[in-house]
């Protein structure tokens, strides 16, 4: 797997997913599945473009659910070809949404996957609507734990804090008395 290190890639096509995925709940691992399996049908490199450290750790001070490291691995084994880590900071924050559009423009995706609410450029002023007018945008439907609430990393940083592990267990998709 290919990782680069703040820069994006020139690439003849590939499919897309954009996010934070700190912690690799059950809803991130939906949409990159979703583009892996979108990658083989075009036989495109499935990428992913993330952000280290996550933007809520950077404007909220959240707590980092996973090292930039462990998220690497994570997206290997989960067939990820190549990952951009975009290294989220004063500088990053002030690129346009226009400036990030042109960016994704590099890898010439065949497909661009993102949840309904994502957000991106400089004052979060880039919808998936803006997206929309440049790429074939997948948005994935929320994926639900079993009380019917949409998995979060802010939910599951929430359970941590109260110590609620075995719930969060359930959100990352581990199954109990199952290791690795
Ligand atoms: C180029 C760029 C600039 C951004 N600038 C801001 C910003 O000024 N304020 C903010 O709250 N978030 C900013 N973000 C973060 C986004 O709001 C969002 O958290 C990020 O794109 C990750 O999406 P996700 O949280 O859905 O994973 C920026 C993102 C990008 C890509
Ligand atoms: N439950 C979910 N179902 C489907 N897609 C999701 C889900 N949660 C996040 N995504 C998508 O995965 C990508 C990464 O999301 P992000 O890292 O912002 O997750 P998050 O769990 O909502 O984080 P936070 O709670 O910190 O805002 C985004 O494109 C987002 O829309």
């Amino acid at each position: 797997m290919k990782v680069h290190d703040n820069r994006t890639p020139h690439l003849q096509g590939s499919v897309v997913a954009i996010g934070a995925f700190d912690g690799m709940h059950l809803g991130h691992q939906a949409v990159i599945c979703k583009a892996v399996h979108a990658s083989k049908i075009y036989q495109v490199p499935g990428v992913v473009y993330t952000f280290d450290p996550p933007p809520r750790a950077y404007f909220q001070n959240a707590t980092v659910l996973m090292s930039v490291d462990e998220k690497i691995e994570y997206l290997r084994k989960f067939g990820v070809e190549q990952v951009v880590i975009a290294r989220f900071n004063e500088d990053y924050t002030q690129k346009s949404a226009d400036r990030f559009v042109k960016e994704l423009h590099n890898m010439h995706p065949r497909e661009v996957l993102a949840g309904n609410n994502f957000r991106f450029g400089r004052g979060r002023s880039g919808s998936v609507e803006l997206l929309k007018q440049y790429f074939n945008v997948n948005i994935v439907k929320p994926v639900r734990c079993m009380k019917g609430e949409v998995i979060s990393s802010t939910r599951i940083r929430q359970l941590i804090a109260r110590g609620q592990t075995q719930e969060v267990g359930a959100l990352l998709g581990e199954k109990e008395g199952v290791k690795g």
